[in-house]
């Protein structure tokens, strides 16, 4: 998942674009770029690393401009290389810069037909590039020296006809403004707000509400499925929708674990879509298991916390800190390669002794995915002395891999791949596993807005929203993306920088 951000704005938006993207940081902990544009210059500062390493004060003052767009990346197409950073910038038409949340699933197709049909030149393997060079060609296609913002919506409708997969994305296009739209299917989120300032309004755009808030913007909605929004240089909005067909499928992982609590997507509170997860788990227990003996109820930290307090309150049972988090240490799960995960897990949760010593615990987590975490934490409270170890997931077993935007390619990698809960729960050491069902996941996070009709729930269920993935396209990029060929990939490639700020 990646975090994008753009703002058109009455003064400078370096600072505010700096301060989106650290709103948006548990969402990519790669890299990070920002690209402005003063007059019809681009400016732009990328690299690898934490928002706050990518930036000193002098490469923020050369970024001017009252318009601009960010990004913050985690990997899942390509490699890490900071070749791959975004924004992304073609010179043609116009001067035109990418930052994309999502992954395209016919980036091979799209790619040939570049080079064929359209002679553009793809230096990188992200999908990213290759969505900006098809939207720059459909652009280019007008012919136009002077274009209009129905001309912008006119590429935004071909690039709908060409590109597959989940694309939550923004494009500024130099000296004119700032474009952003969604895929058909609104996999990924992304909304717009406004901000009234003694200049004017300022406009923003990003991946989730908690960065409008932070930045003193008024959420004015979420950008439809399909639709495209334009924002002149001078702050006249404009919308359309797109696409020929839509069929809403928001990414149900969004509210399970990728989101931040206090973001709202697609009208839905993610905060209380995981308290009605913890209500619906908790069902589970007291229908399934009513004589359990659970002491205590303790989060994995940090996202099941809020599903975790619930179902201590609906069971009646204790709630406690069991697991003290190092607030110096990013997510794991997003982190790449296997190694640096499992170390980082034990360097990032510390038990409290007395919290296990002697007690049934009940641990809950968000989700369970190649089982790093849930592993080394049962060893951990069975270490501080717990009786009986008990392990309890938010979500489903995640047994398919996700296409849409989640670096979880390979399916061996994805401990409940081809096990039973019964063979999990040995493999992670637990005394015994619970699984929320998918229906009660979906029932929790659809009661928040019933128009949804379908949640992309495809690592859980094998239901692939778009309707263009076979075993073949699994099997591809299986082989080119598990742990090990990813490894391999980012240290062979070769790093061409291009107008970036020193
Ligand atoms: O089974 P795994 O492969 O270990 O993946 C699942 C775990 O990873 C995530 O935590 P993470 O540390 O990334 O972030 P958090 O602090 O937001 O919980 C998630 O919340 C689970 O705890
Ligand atoms: N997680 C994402 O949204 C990734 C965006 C893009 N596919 C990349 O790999 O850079
Ligand atoms: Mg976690």
């Amino acid at each position: 998942m990646c975090g994008i951000a753009a703002i058109v704005s009455h003064q400078n938006v370096n600072q505010d674009l700096y301060d989106a993207l650290t709103v948006l940081q548990h969402r990519g902990q790669d890299a990070a770029g920002i690209m402005t544009c003063e007059g019809s210059r681009f400016c732009l500062r990328k690299d690898n690393g934490l928002t706050r390493d990518v930036f000193s004060t002098s490469q923020m003052m050369k970024l001017r401009g009252n318009m601009g767009i960010a990004h913050v990346r985690y990997p899942t197409a390509g490699c890490t290389s900071s070749a791959e950073a975004q924004p992304f910038y073609v010179n043609s038409p116009f001067g035109l810069a990418l930052a994309h949340n999502g992954n395209l699933t016919n980036t091979e197709q799209l790619k040939k037909e570049l080079y064929v049909e359209d002679q553009r030149h793809i230096n990188t393997d992200s999908d990213s590039e290759i969505l900006l060079n098809v939207f720059a060609h459909e652009l280019q296609e007008l012919r136009k020296l002077r274009i209009t913002p129905d001309d912008v919506f006119a590429a935004v409708s071909q690039v709908h006809k060409r590109c597959r997969g989940a694309y939550a994305v923004v494009i500024m296009i130099a000296g004119f403004g700032i474009l952003a739209f969604r895929d058909p299917n609104g996999i990924r989120p992304v909304v717009f707000g406004e901000r009234k300032t003694e200049g004017g309004t300022d406009l923003m755009i990003a991946s989730e509400s908690v960065a409008l808030d932070v930045l003193d913007f008024e959420m004015i909605r979420d950008i439809e499925p399909g639709e495209a929004i334009f924002i002149e240089a001078n702050g006249k909005l404009h919308s359309k929708q797109c696409a020929v067909q839509v069929d809403h499928c928001p990414c149900i992982f969004e509210y399970v674990y990728f989101a931040r609590p206090d973001s709202i997507i697609d009208d839905i509170s993610v905060y209380k879509a995981r308290l009605r997860m913890g209500d619906k788990l908790a069902a589970k227990i007291m229908r399934e298991w009513p004589d359990h003996d659970i002491d205590v109820v303790i989060p994995i930290p940090d996202t099941s916390r809020t599903s975790a307090l619930q179902m201590a309150n609906k069971l009646g049972v204790k709630f406690r800190e069991g697991f003290i988090k190092n607030r110096y240490i990013g997510r794991t799960f997003i982190m790449p390669g296997q190694q640096m995960r499992k170390k980082s897990v034990r360097q990032k949760l510390n038990a409290i002794g007395l919290e296990f010593e002697g007690k049934n615990v009940l641990l809950v987590d968000d989700s369970i995915v190649r089982g790093t975490t849930s592993e080394q934490i049962i060893q951990m409270a069975r270490d501080a002395g717990a009786k009986k170890v008990y392990l309890a997931s938010a979500a489903p077993p995640v047994r398919y891999p996700n296409v849409y935007g989640i670096d979880m390619p390979a399916a061996h990698e994805l401990i409940a791949h081809n096990r039973s809960e019964e063979e999990i729960c040995a493999a992670i050491g637990a005394d015994k596993l619970i699984y929320q069902d998918l229906d009660d996941l979906v029932a929790a996070v659809r009661r928040g807005n019933k128009d949804i009709k379908h949640f992309d729930t495809s690592c859980f269920s094998q239901q692939y929203v778009t309707g263009d993935i076979d075993d073949a396209y699994l099997q591809r990029i299986e082989e080119l993306r598990n742990d090990d060929a990813q490894t391999k990939r980012s240290t062979e490639n070769l790093i061409v920088e291009m107008q970036n700020s020193a």
